[in-house]
């Protein structure tokens, strides 16, 4: 089981300094409406985050490979959609993004660098000082049932003030208050609230807290790991679009992991999907819901149900995930696809680009001459879907 890390929320980074500090002050007691955005607009799009060649095992008894050679880009204020089986690897990679591993998860090989604005930050090389600096600051993350951690005996109010003084400790009392209010405000939850304990809210507004919490320090980059499955679908919609509407003014890039790919069809700029600890197809979401190039992906799709597009058959993914303590030479999802052929077996096919001028990435050896039967898309639109016509532009 992954553990999260105690010290985490404990960690005592120095106030930010410099322009940026400033440039996040204002956008704090500005209304978000209206307000200019937090993130310069020649920034959007850059590089915050990337990770090459990342594989992370558990070695227990058995060598478990849940994460194999991952590469991934994350842009400045752009929403990454991580999707896959249960199992298959999503939950350990989030947790090496934000160094939360503990024992018997180890970091193989690979980097993860973030691209601070003046200048690249190896994650993997940070010593516990410079960790503790970094995490929650830089990157913040939103854990799976995460509304749960909140302390019981404590006042909302407190746990905020508590995450200020820790993290902010020449911020002054009356500061550190006014900002629990804004915090509360920002993830739309009535600041009067703020004396309240947490079992006299309901769930999703402890889930806002913790997002609130997660957005105290301004972080660049927010790893959110199924961070609204426990809710009802009304609040989960609300609180997702809360949240869209503080990155659009924050900018801050989310890492969003979950199995719901149509979920993640409708909030994401790009989707990976990951099988058997490996990425298998990256693309933007409008190119991956139109041209799904990987039959895993195609397979995903189809286990959606349509709410507003014509009757069709649900098919899903026949068979199961592999035995990831058991090494595959050949491509994983072989044993299940339809589409499998000789070199399947024996060879791993590489992530590599769709063609000279696409920008999507598929590991198959098939796709080019696979036929996926009818378009996807139609069935599977719930109306809802956000196109981002510049997501491919940003795609590396
Ligand atoms: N502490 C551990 N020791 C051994 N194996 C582990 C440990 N934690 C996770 N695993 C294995 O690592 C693999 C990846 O697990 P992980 O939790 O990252 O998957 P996931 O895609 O996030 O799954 P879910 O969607 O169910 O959370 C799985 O095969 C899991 O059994």
């Amino acid at each position: 089981m992954i553990t999260d890390d105690p010290e985490s929320s404990r960690s005592t980074p120095p106030p930010m300094r410099g322009p940026a500090e400033a440039e996040r002050a204002r956008a704090e007691s500005a209304e978000l409406d209206g307000a200019d955005p937090v993130l310069p607009e020649a920034e959007r799009g850059t590089p915050v985050l990337t990770v090459r060649g990342l594989s992370v095992h558990y070695e227990t008894d058995q060598r478990v490979r849940a994460v194999e050679d991952v590469d991934l880009t994350l842009h400045r204020g752009e929403v990454l959609g991580l999707a896959g089986e249960s199992g298959c690897g999503k939950s350990t990679l989030a947790y090496a993004l934000n160094r939360l591993l503990r024992p018997p998860a180890r970091v193989v090989s690979g980097s993860v660098t973030f691209h601070e604005r003046d200048g690249d930050i190896d994650l993997l090389g940070l010593s516990g000082e410079e960790l503790r600096l970094f995490r929650w600051k830089k990157i913040a993350m939103v854990f799976q049932g995460a509304m749960n951690a909140l302390n019981p005996v404590l006042t909302v109010r407190d746990q905020l003030l508590d995450v200020l003084a820790a993290h902010e400790p020449d911020m002054a009392v009356p500061a550190r208050t006014a900002r629990c209010a804004e915090l509360l405000d920002l993830v739309g939850v009535d600041p009067a609230r703020l004396g309240s304990y947490p079992h006299e809210l309901s769930g999703g507004m402890r889930q806002r807290v913790m997002i609130a919490m997660a957005l105290a320090l301004r972080p660049d980059v927010m790893v959110m790991d199924e961070p609204t499955t426990a809710l009802d679908v009304v609040v989960q919609r609300d609180i997702l679009r809360e949240l869209s509407r503080l990155r659009e003014h924050f900018g801050f890039a989310v890492v969003f992991i979950t199995h719901d790919l149509s979920l993640l069809l409708e909030i994401s700029d790009r989707i990976a999907i990951m099988y058997a600890g490996r990425i298998v197809e990256q693309a933007s979401a409008r190119r991956l819901l139109t041209a799904p190039r990987h039959p895993y992906t195609v397979g995903l799709l189809n286990s959606f149900p349509s709410l507003t597009g014509p009757r069709r058959e649900m098919r899903g993914v026949p068979g199961q995930p592999p035995d990831l303590a058991v090494s595959i030479p050949g491509c994983a999802f072989a044993p299940r696809c339809p589409y499998r052929r000789a070199p399947c077996d024996e060879h791993r096919p590489e992530l590599s680009r769709h063609g000279q001028t696409s920008t999507g990435l598929t590991a198959c050896h098939a796709y080019a001459e696979a036929d996926y039967g009818a378009p996807v898309p139609a069935a599977l639109s719930r109306g809802e879907f956000r196109p981002v016509e510049t997501a491919e532009e940003i795609e590396t």
